[in-house]
């Protein structure tokens, strides 16, 4: 800018100057010229007038001779020759002097008589003017006959007595004569410049070049100096204009009076403006000087007013430098500034520049915005402008093109190929005048991607003034689109072949129950063709009142997203027919129901068999309502589908309360996790029994339950039927049996079958605890004895007694059996040693013997003996089986030593055996 300014402020001064010296030198040159034609005009102007009073003075000359002639009325010519003879003086002014007589011969002649009746200038034009008008006159130049000079005349008449002319004086003047014209060579303007005369008629009078007198200015006619010709119009004055020689010339004409000639003169440009020429080019030179100071000094000045602004331009450019996101340097409300126009400009500079950083790092963050958010579309994203010129594209044509170098500022016909470009330019041409366009075509072979479909939206770009400026365009790659509509289609032909091919209603409603879908079944009862649009056909038009009514109150239900089934009724061929219909929501991804499925089929036959199935069950309700069992079917969502009337006695709910309650609802969770095991079983096909204990009324029933699985003809187990019995009565009557199989009815004992179950568990037990136990063999001493003399009935009483008084010897925790006979067990848990035992029984010996047994008031002597095998839980094996028989052995010892005693098994075979006062081991 320094230098710009610079050479500006030098350009000014330059122009300044130019301009006022091209006006001073126009202004100089112009006056000039005007003065140098004025004095041209004025020296032609002194001529002219010097010429008219030559000939003024020569016509008065003339006048005054012939005034002369007139008084002294001469008779002959001779004394005229002689008259004219005697005034030499008239040679001065003529160069001759004639006198002509009316027939215009000469008859007097100064120059010499001997001319006289030689010439006669009747013929001459200045001679019969002179005569016609009685005046003088100054001629036509002539070429004098005798000697052939240029002439011109002056006359006068001369007049008789009378009045009448009688001669005509004649003063010739040759033109070269340098008392008349002859000075006029002389005359010179500049070096080449001439002045010559002319009559009005255009004939040369006089000029520098001699063969051009008595010439005409038009030498052929034609042509001419147009300046001459334009002073012989009448123009008096100065003029500029082109010579007959091309020269650029300075004019000037005027008029003479006498002769009434023009007198021009021709000043050649060059030198008539020679010295403008160089007062001009003086001036230019000067000025150029001047300039040169002037701009030498406004450039000195400028530098150094410029000063500041040079140093706010290196501001301003280190400011520019500096990288835009990077650090700037001083903030600019730290910045300091001078106090003058300067630095407000500095002041405002940096916070435009900051605003405009500001604006740049918006502009680049939302550039970069912009790139990222076309980079991460997945569409091809491009920008032409007006010229098809690319301008923007994004990550994903770069990538198509990767192998074609940049494409920004390319042309899209260079980028795309001809047979691309010629499928897409109309559809460009379209969005360029102003229309949105959306096109399908494949992708383009050339670039790999022939079996692709793509969706292309071109979008005009506007500018403010609403011009399209360019083009948008937004390509999709949508062949998996075109795969799934194709797919789509496909699936269609199949449904349709498939709904076609059922013996269903089969349609598709949108949510304003237009139909976009019916089978060939669903056509023909809507009255439909099998190729005619759905168009207009409504749920209602293609159902009827009848049907659409009673499906209605069920298609919120549906709408709310939930699938329904249920039958409806109409008349069918004549009679009530049964439909199931099926409503399925149909659900976009966001779960929205947009529209639902129809499905409806024909149930007459199934629901007539189900009011026949319903009798036969009603029938079957009756039975099992009176039966003393609760009869129940579960299904194989463990649901109750049937229960007969003694649920209400039993579970306290009515049938229809359990209709399609879960086991676990109505049982309970703890019948249920213990019935589980055998539901699953049952529904595994398996029929099960088991018994059960439930509480009904607050009292504990005990049930037989009996699970039989519904196996149909498919194999498949549909559900359980359930039988349950209440058998607690048979239970008591079953315990009671049991109880009885393990007593002894005599002694109330218990017997062996109850022995032998309750051994092995003392054994176990012994093992586990690890006390030791000991199991005693008793029997009563010649029993058999006692029998036989006493009778059966003591010997039941001795029985009876002897089992009480055993009783009453041990701890109501241990076992006392009857095994047979007079065979008694007796089992003893928890010893510590054998002793424990010893005591035991040594107390039996002694109970038994005394006091003594009595029976019906007789005496009876009773004895008993006892083998014992004691049993050490820790480092013995030993079975029940194997006790039993220790025990037996030892009692076998126990007799063998005389009875009334007790003796323990011994290992080695052998056995300790104790008295009834002293324990034997
Ligand atoms: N009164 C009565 N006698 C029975 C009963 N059961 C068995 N007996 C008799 O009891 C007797 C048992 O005799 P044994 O144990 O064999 O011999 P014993 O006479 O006791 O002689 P030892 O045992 O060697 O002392 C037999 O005569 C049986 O008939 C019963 O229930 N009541």
């Amino acid at each position: 800018m320094h230098t710009r300014l610079s050479l500006g402020v030098a350009a000014v001064v330059l122009l300044a100057t130019f301009a006022i010296a091209t006006f001073a030198l126009h202004f100089v040159k112009s006056s000039m010229r005007a003065s140098i034609a004025s004095e041209e005009f004025a020296r032609v102007d002194a001529i002219a007038d010097a010429i008219d009073q030559k000939f003024g003075s020569r016509r008065i000359l003339l006048q005054t001779f012939s005034g002369s002639v007139e008084a002294q009325d001469f008779q002959g010519t001779a004394a005229l020759q002689t008259f004219v003879e005697k005034h030499p003086s008239l040679r001065q002014a003529f160069d001759n002097v004639a006198f002509l007589d009316m027939d215009g011969n000469l008859v007097a002649n100064l120059n010499g008589a001997q001319a006289i009746g030689k010439v006669n200038v009747k013929d001459r034009p200045y001679f019969q003017q002179t005569v016609a008008s009685r005046t003088g006159l100054v001629s036509e130049p002539y070429r004098n006959r005798l000697n052939g000079l240029a002439q011109v005349a002056i006359t006068e008449p001369v007049f008789d007595s009378t009045g009448q002319v009688r001669f005509v004086i004649s003063g010739a003047i040759n033109l070269k004569d340098r008392s008349v014209l002859g000075t006029l060579a002389d005359v010179k303007f500049g070096k080449t410049g001439y002045l010559f005369v002319t009559t009005v008629d255009g004939i040369v009078v006089d000029h520098p070049n001699a063969s051009r007198i008595l010439n005409h200015v038009q030498p052929n006619g034609s042509g001419g100096d147009a300046q001459i010709l334009r002073a012989m119009a009448g123009f008096q004055g100065s003029s500029e204009g082109v010579n007959e020689a091309g020269v650029p010339s300075l004019y000037a004409f005027d008029r003479m009076v006498q002769a009434n000639w023009i007198v021009g003169a021709m000043y050649p440009r060059s030198e008539a403006f020679a010295s403008i020429n160089a007062i001009e080019r003086g001036a230019w030179i000067g000025a150029l000087a001047l300039a040169l100071c002037a701009g030498a000094l406004t450039l000195a000045v400028v530098r150094r007013q410029l000063t500041p602004l040079a140093e706010l331009h290196r501001h301003m450019q280190s400011t520019q430098q500096a990288p835009s996101g990077g650090d700037e340097g001083t903030p600019v409300a730290q910045r300091r500034y001078a106090a003058d126009e300067i630095g407000d400009l500095s002041r405002t500079f940096d916070e435009l520049m900051e605003q405009r950083r500001a604006i740049e790092r918006s502009l680049a963050h939302s550039e970069a915005q912009v790139r990222i958010i076309a980079d991460s579309i997945p569409a091809m994203v491009s920008h032409v402008d007006a010229s098809l010129r690319y301008t923007f594209v994004n990550a994903h044509v770069r990538a198509l093109h990767r192998g074609n170098g940049p494409l920004v500022g390319r042309l899209m016909p260079d980028v795309r190929g001809p047979a691309d470009f010629a499928v897409v330019e109309p559809h460009f041409m379209r969005a360029l005048a102003g229309e949105t366009v959306i096109l399908e075509k494949s992708g383009d072979p050339a670039l790999g991607i022939g079996d692709r479909t793509f969706k292309a939206h071109y979008i005009p770009d506007l500018d403010a003034q609403g011009r399209v400026c360019g083009v948008f365009s937004m390509t999709f790659d949508i062949t998996e689109e075109v795969n799934i509509r194709r797919a789509l289609s496909e699936q269609e032909t199949r449904l349709r072949d498939v709904t076609d091919s059922i013996p269903a209603l089969v349609g598709y409603f949108d949510r304003q129950q237009n139909c976009h879908f019916a089978n060939i079944r669903a056509r023909q009862m809507a009255g439909l063709g099998e190729k005619s649009a759905l168009q207009g056909t409504t749920l209602r038009s293609a159902l009827g009142r009848t049907i659409y009514s009673q499906l209605k109150p069920y298609l919120p239900v549906m709408f709310s997203g939930k699938k329904v089934r249920f039958p409806v009724r109409a008349p069918l061929h004549g009679r009530q027919g049964y439909f199931q219909v099926n409503l399925i929501p149909d659900k976009n991804l966001r779960g929205e129901v947009v529209g639902f499925y129809l499905m409806s089929f024909n149930i007459t036959a199934l629901k007539e068999a189900e009011l026949r199935q319903a009798e036969s069950e009603l029938r079957l309700r009756a039975i099992t309502d009176n039966m003393p069992a609760l009869i129940t079917y579960i299904d194989r969502e463990e649901k109750i589908t049937f229960a007969n009337a003694t649920s209400r006695e039993w579970l306290g709910l009515d049938p229809a309360q359990v209709l399609g309650r879960h086991v676990q609802e109505v049982s309970g969770r703890e019948v249920y996790v213990s019935r589980q095991p055998m539901l699953a079983r049952a529904l595994a096909g398996e029929r099960v029994e088991f018994e059960a204990r439930m509480q009904r009324a607050g009292s504990e029933r005990i049930t037989q339950v009996i699970y039989v699985p519904d196996v149909r003809a498919d194999g498949v187990t549909h559900g359980i039927f359930s039988l349950a019995l209440d058998i607690t009565a048979l239970k008591v009557v079953e315990h009671k049996l049991i109880e009885l199989a393990r007593l002894d009815t005599l002694t109330g004992l218990p017997n062996r079958l109850a022995f032998n179950e309750y051994l092995p568990d003392a054994v176990l037990r012994s093992q586990l605890t690890g006390h030791a136990m000991a199991l005693m063999f008793l029997d009563i001493d010649h029993f058999k004895a006692i029998n036989d003399t006493m009778g059966h009935a003591v010997g039941d009483a001795v029985l009876s007694e002897y089992a009480r008084r055993l009783q009453g010897c041990v701890r109501g925790t241990d076992m006392v059996a009857r095994l047979a006979g007079d065979e008694f067990v007796l089992v003893l848990e928890g010893l510590g040693t054998p002793e424990a035992a010893a005591i035991v029984a040594e107390k039996i010996v002694d109970r038994v013997h005394t006091p003594p047994f009595v029976v019906d008031g007789q005496r009876v002597d009773v004895t008993t003996s006892i083998g014992i095998a004691f049993h050490r839980a820790s480092g013995s094996s030993a079975t029940a089986e194997e006790l039993l028989a220790r025990a037996d052995v030892a009692l076998y010892n126990a007799k063998a030593a005389g009875r009334d005693r007790f003796a323990f098994f011994m290992q080695s075979g052998g056995s300790h055996s104790g008295s009834p006062t002293r324990l034997e081991h």
